[in-house]
């Protein structure tokens, strides 16, 4: 697929979400990192998103459950470029009654070139970047190319 060079703001859209099991080390990661997330704007699934504005009083967007649609929802707002970096800690010792829905928003997250941390030195990674202030280019699928060669006539 073609691509094309789009850039990722200053700014960013962070979306924070945790399974159960990882819900506690999500929570100690934001109230270690809290002056940095404040200069972002923050959605996260449901439930995550509760516990993280009640015990750090961030502002966050905060979405429908995961099991409920919250992990979709993120997925769209992906596709739709208004989440620009993903922090997932996902549970890789507990099945999810949910997984296509995980998956299919760790694979948008790879289709649309974000970046994505799944555990706190990963996510101690990005949140240090020198890249994580300043707008940042990434390439990502050429949507409107795309949609021009599936336009077929019947
Ligand atoms: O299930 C989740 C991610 O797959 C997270 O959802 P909650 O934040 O609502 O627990």
């Amino acid at each position: 697929m073609d691509q094309k060079i789009q850039s990722l703001p200053a700014k960013k859209n962070i979306a924070l979400v945790a399974h159960d099991g990882k819900k506690a080390a999500l929570k100690l990661w934001c109230i270690k990192h809290l002056n940095a997330l404040s200069e972002h704007t923050l959605y996260a699934t449901g439930t995550t998103g509760h516990l993280i504005n009640k015990t750090t009083g961030l502002d966050v967007i905060q979405l429908l459950s995961g099991p409920m649609g919250g992990d979709q929802q993120l997925g769209a707002k992906i596709a739709e470029h208004e989440i620009h970096m993903l922090v997932f800690f996902w549970d890789p010792l507990a099945s999810q009654p949910h997984d296509p829905d995980v998956k299919a928003l760790l694979r948008l997250a790879a289709v649309w070139n974000i970046p994505v941390a799944c555990n706190e030195v990963s996510a101690d990674m990005l949140l240090s970047s020198p890249l994580m202030n300043v707008e940042l280019e990434r390439t990502l699928p050429d949507y409107e190319k795309y949609l021009a060669t599936r336009q077929i006539d019947i």
